[in-house]
């Protein structure tokens, strides 16, 4: 069976500089990666390339066999790649919903021509994304769907966080992109949110993940399988117990790599 996601020779060059160099990768419906790799290593950059934030060099990207390669942002969020960021991007002073709506924006028809002329099925959307993001946020706290009208801002971080996730997870994709959720976490709200996530997992077994992390407990708990990346290249592919015991990738981690 061909993979859901399908990268080849991916890469990207910023000017002399290779942050992705040639990469292979595949993952599977339903499959979680945990995906390391030492910082400047082209973590973050692959999610970049993925989501079209930035258009790659060379290579080929495919998503349940439908071709990815440079597309707009927007195309590849309409075909069902969806993405966290390692800085929050909430607008804090905006409400839950609002931030949560956000992540539905190409699937809605919100031309002038729907609100005006197609009145009864423009509501109906809307109502929709509220029952959607009431049903979403009550799987990770009740208190954010009780509060779906209050600004972003009010909630802790882990809610934040939570926020987040609801806003990538909106528009049904099928592949979500988490980079590094447990950043500016305590470790008790970072266990949490991966009770959280692997609760989720199971609800929506169909979905595949590809979590950048560089707690190596979640890494553990969360991953069937693990990618490493040094330089841009792909250094290893396995499971947890296998990365740890890697000569390579203990000498990525040490420094002195190459
Ligand atoms: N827009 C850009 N312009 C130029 N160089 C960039 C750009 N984005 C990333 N890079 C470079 O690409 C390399 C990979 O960076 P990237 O942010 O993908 O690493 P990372 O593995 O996500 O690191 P970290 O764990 O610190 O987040 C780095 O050398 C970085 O400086």
């Amino acid at each position: 069976m061909s993979p859901l996601l399908a990268c080849s020779g991916l890469t990207m060059r910023f000017g002399g500089l290779t942050a992705l160099d040639a990469l292979d990768i595949r993952v599977g419906k339903g499959e979680t990666i945990g995906l390391v790799g030492p910082n400047g290593s082209g973590k973050t950059t692959f999610f970049n390339v993925l989501t079209g934030l930035y258009k790659p060099s060379a290579g080929a990207v495919q998503l349940a066999e439908q071709d990815l390669f440079a597309r707009s942002a927007q195309e590849i969020g309409r075909a069902g790649v969806a993405r966290t960021f390692q800085r929050s991007r909430l607008m804090l002073d905006q409400t839950v919903f609002d931030n949560i709506a956000l992540g539905a924006l190409g699937r809605l028809d919100l031309s002038l021509l729907s609100a005006l002329v197609l009145r009864g099925r423009f509501r109906r959307q809307l109502s929709e994304l509220v029952e959607r993001a009431t049903a979403l946020t009550r799987r990770f706290n009740p208190q954010i769907a009780a509060n779906l009208f209050k600004p972003a801002g009010s909630f802790t971080m882990i809610d934040r966080r939570r926020i987040e996730i609801c806003r990538a997870l909106v528009g049904a994709p099928r592949l979500l992109l988490l980079d590094e959720p447990s950043a500016g976490m305590t470790h008790e709200e970072t266990r949490a949110l991966m009770d959280d996530l692997l609760a989720f997992r199971e609800e929506m077994p169909d979905l595949a993940i590809v979590l950048v992390e560089h707690e190596m407990d979640v890494i553990r708990r969360i991953s069937d399988r693990c990618i490493v990346l040094n330089f841009g290249k792909k250094i290893f592919e396995g499971p947890f117990d296998a990365l740890i015991a890697d000569r390579e990738v203990q000498t990525a981690y040490l420094g002195g790599a190459q």
